[in-house]
């Protein structure tokens, strides 16, 4: 029996319960500069957890997902948050779980627009990143330091994807 599910455009509120959608939201716009920038403030905070932490920003160039795709697994980071920024252009898939007793629940797919990142907030369950059409780059900020900051969760039977239409 095989699970396929719903895709849904990210927005705000519908990740809220996860984290942050990272977009020019004008609501948190504030002139700065001389009225010469827009700085649209505070979208997200970074989350570092533990002794010796810090929030630490990398690149990761994620290779383009197959369809239709078996989500077997979920994972979350106990110690931090974390943060993916698209930096080529490119719509991507978020996938994320509420918790139950420990677990992650049934996944929420959305389909993020090349102009929104997310913030996983900590300890979110969700899919590692899954890139559309082409290798993607993406700006990560998240928890570097000492501890374990991956936890893995692999599901008994897998949540498909259908090939996700522009
Ligand atoms: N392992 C790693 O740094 N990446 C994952 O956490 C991910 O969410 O892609
Ligand atoms: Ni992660």
């Amino acid at each position: 029996m095989s699970r396929f599910l719903d895709i849904r455009p990210l927005s705000k509120s519908a990740f809220a319960p996860f984290g942050d959608v990272i977009e020019a939201d004008p609501a948190t716009m504030r002139l700065i500069n001389g009225g010469t920038t827009e700085r649209f403030h505070a979208l997200a905070a970074v989350e570092a957890a533990g002794e010796g932490a810090r929030a630490i920003l990398s690149i990761f160039r994620g290779q383009p997902r197959r369809f239709p795709y078996a989500v077997t697994m979920m994972e979350r980071h106990p110690l931090g948050s974390q943060s993916f920024s698209p930096l080529s252009g490119r719509p991507y898939l978020v996938v994320v779980s509420e918790d139950v007793d420990g677990k992650p629940g049934i996944p929420h797919l959305f389909l993020a627009r090349p102009d929104q990142g997310v913030n996983y907030r900590r300890n979110v369950w969700h899919h590692p990143l899954m890139t559309l059409g082409e290798a993607s780059d993406f700006l990560v900020a998240d928890r570097d330091g000492p501890g374990s900051n991956l936890e893995e969760y692999f599901f008994e039977t897998p949540y498909m994807i259908a090939e996700p239409t522009p």
